[in-house]
């Protein structure tokens, strides 16, 4: 049975072009009832019972979803909807394709040794905000070369549609079925038994029976909506790309002289802050991470020009696309809009060398352009600060970015005054804010080429050289032609010099710990960009060791809690995935031992209260607004400030007592040593630990001690980290047969010890500023620890043992002496 997709019902309908002219809007009926067929198109996502679905379903959801439509326009809408196609695999996949090319002759517009590829972690997926995308099925490196294509047909924009219909006939059957990726099907006949667009496009590829037929040809109209929401414009000059003085100049005429459709290409959704990089060369496009990503992630590219205010953006996505974009910074700028302060002065310079939507600031003197610059600047992050919503870090950057034009001109301009240091100054603080919003992006390469051209040093150069093979995919013979021959002969030397001794940073290989269903082996799951082969990857285990390692990757030594039977071990290797699993049997009786102890702590052994009453303003039991404020970019993150350091030692040492009392051996090791947790589920472990029913304000200081571990995405926290905290708190890093983190000679001032407890844990520094008293006493009170200054302090009596309770907050206070800091 046909199953068909409504993700794609605004795709390239005839009916919603939208550069087509009124007339035509006004005969397209959904756009003059519902406005916006990205409007109907959610409505129908809310409606329907699944993504791919039979016809009937189909039109059930469009009928209720809009209900003042006649059956005749029902039946229309269902005609835009993708047939969704049953196979798929592009048999292009060049393995190891980033180091096997010569890219200084691709860049030289050879393309003979380039095979069309779609990097096997890649993912697309339908969602209900933008159709089908691309998603990232592994962890991706910065610069791993994720898609390369060769547009099916290249014309001047206006003759591209009329092009590619003519040449539907001569395609061969691969690419007349990637150029059907582009359309809604509805002219097609047939594909019979549809499979979910997900499984696309890692399953084999059947040459369909459905090859270009005259009755199935893609009208002209059709081809041209096809080009207007998926063409890209190609075949750049090298020069757009070198380091020239300016932009080359283009006339109107030009820009729109080759465009070309990649139907690969163009399944990326796109961002206002892009995780992957672009180059348009010849008839090829080449997209690479730009940032690392993490599986799960969408990949993303961007659609307009991403230097334009947030209104503009969105008006022209709207415009030539058919959507709103609802990205993060997108949010941001609105919100930043309506809770507006006075950002006159940056409002100015926004992007103002941008063509066609700047105010050109004309000539205009060093002086008077500092001035401006500073003003602008000043407004911007004085609005930032006063900003209420709390923001992402990256925000700060969002913020600043559209005055990165100004800053490259006026440090252009103190360059060429002779004012060095001024000027790198400025192409620094540029430079981090093109990173923030368009990484390796050509924009991003240029300042940073300008960077180095201000003021060499060896450590910029290398890294010039490295962007560059991320970013443009060579070593220094693509640089050289890109940028070096702006650059002296001594810098242009140096550059071979460094390229040479230029190795790849070795990638992490992060691990988890699961248990299987039968309780007597455990799952070690590995994963790192890394991992290309299971032949590449050498595990050596010991009863209670893993050791792993990888080419390109740092080894990971993962400590057993269980004695481990070696002679049995399972592997299975993901490639999409990049991720090793290791079934590792337990020796029987460190299974029944295990099993004992995980009863102690597994959240069936306690029982949370029931959900009800909040708590300063959070809902205590879903955990729901904790979790989001966790989940946003570092943004919540900060050490505990003076007056919750005090209960939360407290309670880090009965949390530690009642670790040892069940015999482990530290927090890390109940942990099973997860180097990441959920953040729910590392409270839910904590909460355990405390007398039932849990009091409130020890809930409290729990929670707050979450802030120990640094949060990372999707909920997820550094439990390294946290325990690694937990145990300085609880009991100065010493954990049973180790040395304590920071042994103190009496000879020391708590300046020394500060210092030490830097060295050891590398604290942030609001918590090296903590007073003497705080950090002697931290230290004066722990058990088994080295004699020091911290003895001299008043003594301090420990936690009551369990299970009378953790120290609540009075009791605190009554051994607080008098003058102590924690009272402040
Ligand atoms: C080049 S196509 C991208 C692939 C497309 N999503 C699909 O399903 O085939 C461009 C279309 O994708 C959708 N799109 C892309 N990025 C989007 C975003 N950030 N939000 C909403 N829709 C988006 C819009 O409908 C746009 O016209």
């Amino acid at each position: 049975m046909q199953q068909f997709c409504c993700s794609c019902i605004s795709r390239c309908s005839d009916v919603c072009s939208p550069r087509a002219s009124l007339e035509t809007e006004r005969s397209c009926f959904h756009l003059y009832r519902l406005q916006r067929t990205e409007v109907l198109r959610a409505a129908i996502f809310r409606s329907a019972p699944e993504v791919f679905l039979p016809l009937e379903l189909l039109a059930a959801a469009v009928r209720e979803a809009a209900p003042e439509l006649s059956d005749d326009e029902v039946s229309q809408v269902c005609r835009l909807a993708f047939v969704v196609d049953r196979g798929s695999k592009l048999p292009c996949q060049a393995p190891a394709m980033c180091t096997e090319i010569d890219w200084d002759r691709v860049w030289q517009e050879d393309f003979s040794a380039v095979k069309e590829f779609f990097h096997a972690c890649l993912e697309v997926r339908s969602s209900p905000e933008s159709g089908r995308g691309v998603w990232a099925a592994g962890p991706l490196r910065v610069g791993e070369l994720l898609v390369a294509e060769r547009a099916l047909g290249v014309a001047p924009e206006a003759e591209l549609g009329p092009t590619l219909a003519k040449m539907q006939s001569d395609l061969a059957p691969l690419n007349w079925k990637r150029l059907n990726l582009m359309c809604d099907g509805e002219e097609l006949p047939t594909f019979a038994d549809a499979v979910p667009l997900p499984a696309w496009p890692s399953q084999a590829y059947p040459l369909c029976p459905e090859q270009y037929s005259p009755e199935h040809a893609i009208s002209v109209r059709r081809m041209s909506r096809i080009v207007d929401l998926n063409a890209y414009r190609c075949a750049s000059p090298v020069s757009e790309y070198a380091f020239m003085d300016g932009e080359p100049q283009r006339s109107e005429q030009e820009r729109h002289e080759s465009y070309g459709v990649f139907p690969l290409a163009s399944l990326f959704n796109h961002a206002c802050t892009p995780n992957m990089s672009k180059v348009l060369l010849k008839d090829w496009v080449l997209l690479r991470a730009a940032r690392e990503i993490e599986a799960g992630e969408e990949l993303t590219q961007f659609y307009c020009d991403i230097r334009m205010p947030v209104e503009m953006r969105q008006k022209e996505l709207q415009d030539l696309f058919g959507f709103l974009c609802g990205c993060q910074r997108c949010r941001f700028e609105l919100l930043l809009q309506k809770t507006e302060q006075d950002l006159e002065p940056w409002r100015r310079l926004y992007s103002s060398e941008v063509p066609g939507f700047h105010q050109k600031l004309g000539p205009i003197q060093v002086s008077q352009l500092e001035g401006l610059v500073c003003e602008a600047e000043t407004a911007a992050r004085r609005s930032f600060k006063s900003f209420k919503r709390e923001q992402s870090d990256a925000a700060e950057s969002w913020l600043l970015w559209p005055l990165v034009p100004a800053f490259q001109q006026l440090a252009a301009r103190l360059r060429l005054d002779g004012r060095r240091a001024e000027s790198m100054e400025f192409w620094k603080r540029a430079e981090s804010f093109a990173r923030a919003v368009v990484p390796l992006s050509n924009i991003h390469l240029h300042i940073h080429a300008e960077m180095l051209l201000t003021k060499c040093s060896k450590e910029l150069l290398e890294e010039s050289l490295r962007m560059v093979a991320a970013a443009f995919g060579g070593g220094s013979a693509v640089w050289q032609r890109l940028f070096g021959f702006r650059m002296t002969r001594e810098v242009a030397e140096l550059a071979d010099v460094c390229s040479s001794s230029l190795m790849p940073e070795p990638s992490p290989i992060h691990y988890q710990w699961a248990r299987s269903a039968n309780g007597t082996s455990e799952l070690l799951t590995l994963w790192s960009t890394a991992f290309e082969r299971q032949s590449e990857i050498v595990v050596d285990v010991s009863p209670e060791v893993v050791i792993v390692s990888a080419p390109g990757a740092l080894q990971q030594t993962v400590r057993c809690h269980f004695k481990a039977r070696v002679d049995s071990i399972l592997t299975k290797f993901s490639k999409r995935r990049r991720c090793l699993t290791l079934h590792i049997p337990m020796e029987p009786d460190s299974a029944s031992e295990k099993s004992q102890r995980r009863s102690l702590c597994t959240p069936s052994a306690h029982k949370l209260p029931q959900k009800g009453g909040m708590l300063h303003g959070e809902d205590a039991y879903s955990y729901g607004h904790l979790l989001e404020r966790l989940e946003n970019d570092k943004k919540d993150f900060h050490p505990l400030n003076l007056r919750e350091r005090g209960p939360a030692a407290d309670m880090c040492r009965y949390i530690d007592q009642r670790l040892q009392a069940q015999g482990f051996v530290s927090l890390a090791s109940a942990m099973q040593d997860a180097e990441v947790l959920r953040a729910d589920i590392l409270l839910d472990r904590l909460l355990n630990y405390l007398p039932q029913p849990i009091r409130q304000e020890d809930q409290r200081v729990v929670e707050n001690m979450l802030r120990l571990g640094r949060p990372l995405r999707d909920g997820m926290l550094d439990a390294a980290e946290f325990c690694q905290r937990f145990e300085l708190l609880a009991r100065n890093g010493a954990v049973a047969g180790r040395e304590p983190v920071a042994p103190v000679s009496p000879s020391r001032s708590a300046r020394d010890t500060r210092l030490q407890l830097r060295e050891k844990v590398r604290l942030p520094s609001a918590w090296l500023a903590c007073p003497r008293s705080w950090a002697s006493r931290m230290l004066g009170r722990n058990r088994g620890r080295p004699q020091g200054p911290a003895s001299r302090e008043p003594p301090v009596a420990p936690p009551p043992a369990p299970p009378d309770g953790p120290p609540g907050p009075s009791q605190d206070a009554a051994q607080r002496p008098a003058g102590d800091d924690r009272a402040q």
